[in-house]
């Protein structure tokens, strides 16, 4: 181990935990390792759970030999007396390896002490204890250990929890457990606390070693990981296309996507409840957009490739293992997915389903009315009654923004003044009337008129960003697909023979399909509240 006292300075972004069991037949440790720091791994663990200590001795050598070729430095799993025997980095410790305190005073000062951490009181002592770098997890299960125990896995939610505890503090923080080079964008999004503190890499292990081509999972990963770090730098709210909005652009915009949507036709994959399920099919359709309801986890990643939107609409909670798919594999084609937690607050079986689909993949949009989106929210403001809710938010922008921070997405909550924001901006939109509360389903057919806009406008972005997990300004899409239903439902309300709600749902039809861009224009009322 060097003893110089100056401590060199580590970039955590891709970080290789080994696994020699895992390899592919015929490929040797040593080429892996090498086609690893050539597609761009930039630290290495040795971690070896069978070997007696001469053999982790020679690995570790032999490991360090190959790695100070590529300026990679290596830090040993577990063992102080084999990173000081074989002049490693530093050390990785678990929460059951020997205390920190005693490692440092065992080690040069120049050695890089990292911790793992499942918890944000394991994060909060890791820095009082002096931890170079916490390893955060598991994010997700895992084959390559055993993360069985309850606690194991903190998820997305609890990395985000720990990055909070992290901020200000200089500790470095990796992600590990099930990270691979499809779910890594989703996980370096998610992985953001509620103030902008993110991730500084991600650990892997059998992405890489079970990898008939290491080299070409390391460049993936790597790439992504600039690519998300080059988005990320352009603001603190990385995960929306920065723009000044005003009332004119919002109007301008969403009058133009009208005929978007109709020019590219997008695919609005829907998982919905059974209640709404043809009502939502005519509303895609009468939009311009095509509609498929398709639940079946076996379909999902077919249905991922094809570029539109995704609507999650788990109102009668079922088909969960399709809902969960299905997210995932929109994450990894960059499609926006729109979720509408129908209920969250009414039981805890559907919170515990609305933090298992967030902790699964990253919604763009989250739409609720105010007690779904107080119950997303933690806040006893706003009482619930089954679907419906018992009054409003005292300050509803500060909950949409908070919330929308929180989830990294756009957050809308529908009412009388429907209030969306990307955690920055919070635009107000006041169309509709009130007959919308006579039918069924009008907040899940105003999620199926926010997906068929965000999947026309994620297809006709002229910008593709590969940072991001969609292309496309996400907040205008939202902001006019609420436009588009609340507008289509004042003028169907206005018709003549409009008479009641039986009359109404089909004259909202009929005018969701006539709707005109200078109707958008002529009508929609935005307010626009910058922080
Ligand atoms: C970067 C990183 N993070 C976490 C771990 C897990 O370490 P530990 O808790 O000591 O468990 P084992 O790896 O020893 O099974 C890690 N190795 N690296
Ligand atoms: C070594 C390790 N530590 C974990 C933790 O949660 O602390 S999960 C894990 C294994 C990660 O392997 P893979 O990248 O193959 O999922």
């Amino acid at each position: 181990m060097s003893t110089d006292n100056v401590k060199r300075v580590v970039d955590f972004s891709l970080y290789l935990v080994t696994g020699r069991n895992l390899l592919p037949h015929g490929k040797s440790y040593l080429t892996c390792i090498e086609e690893a720091l050539r597609g761009g791994v930039t630290v290495v663990q040795v971690r070896e759970k069978e070997v007696e200590t001469a053999e982790f001795l020679e690995i570790a050598n032999d490991t360090i030999a190959l790695c100070s070729r590529y300026n990679v430095p290596v830090i040993i799993n577990d063992r102080i007396d084999v990173a000081l025997a074989s002049g490693a980095a530093g050390v990785h410790l678990g929460q059951s390896d020997m205390p920190l305190a005693i490692v440092r005073k065992l080690l040069p000062p120049s050695a890089i002490i990292g911790v793992s951490c499942t918890t944000r009181e394991h994060a909060l002592k890791a820095v009082e204890e002096g931890a170079d770098y916490v390893g955060l997890g598991a994010i997700y299960a895992t084959r390559t250990k055993d993360v069985s125990a309850p606690g194991s896995v903190c998820g997305i939610a609890g990395a985000r929890a720990m990055l909070g505890a992290l901020e200000g503090t200089g500790v470095k923080a990796v992600a590990i457990g099930g990270v691979n080079s499809k779910n890594v964008l989703r996980t370096l999004h998610g992985c953001v606390s509620s103030t902008g503190h993110a991730l500084d890499g991600v650990a892997v292990v059998s992405d890489i070693m079970a990898s008939p081509e290491p080299y070409a999972t390391a460049s993936c990963l790597a790439q992504t990981f600039c690519a998300w770090s080059a988005a990320v730098s352009r603001g603190p709210a990385a995960f929306l296309v920065k723009a000044q909005y005003t009332r004119e652009g919002i109007a301008a915009a969403a009058a133009t996507l009208v005929d978007t949507v109709r020019r590219v036709r997008p695919l609005v994959h829907q998982i919905t409840n059974n209640v709404v399920k043809t009502q939502s099919a005519n509303v895609t359709l009468a939009l311009g957009g095509s509609p498929i309801m398709a639940e079946a986890e076996a379909e999902q990643a077919d249905l991922a490739r094809v570029p539109g939107g995704l609507l999650i609409n788990y109102g009668t909670v079922d088909a969960i293992d399709g809902m969960l798919a299905a997210g995932i594999h929109a994450n990894q084609n960059r499609k926006p997915v729109v979720f509408d937690p129908v209920g969250v607050g009414a039981t805890s079986f559907r919170r515990a389903t609305a933090a298992k689909l967030l902790d699964a993949w990253q919604p763009t949009v989250i739409k609720g009315n105010a007690a779904e989106i107080g119950a997303l929210a933690d806040s006893e403001e706003v009482k619930a009654q089954g679907v419906d809710s018992l009054g409003g938010f005292k300050d509803a922008s500060a909950v949409v923004r908070s919330l929308a921070r929180t989830h990294r997405c756009i957050v809308l909550l529908s009412g009388p003044t429907d209030y969306l924001s990307d955690g920055s901006t919070v635009i107000r939109l006041s169309n509709g009337h009130a007959i919308l509360g006579q039918i069924t389903g009008a907040g899940c057919v105003l999620g199926t008129a926010i997906a068929t806009y965000c999947g026309a406008a994620s297809i006709a972005a002229s910008e593709p960003c590969e940072g991001s997990l969609v292309n496309g300004d996400m907040l205008l899409a939202v902001a006019a697909g609420t436009l588009a239903l609340t507008i289509a439902a004042q003028r169907a309300a206005g018709r003549k023979e409009v008479r009641g709600p039986g009359t109404f749902l089909p004259a909202l039809i009929d005018e969701l399909a006539m709707l005109s861009p200078g109707a958008v224009l002529g009508t929609a009322t935005i307010d626009v509240e910058t922080e």
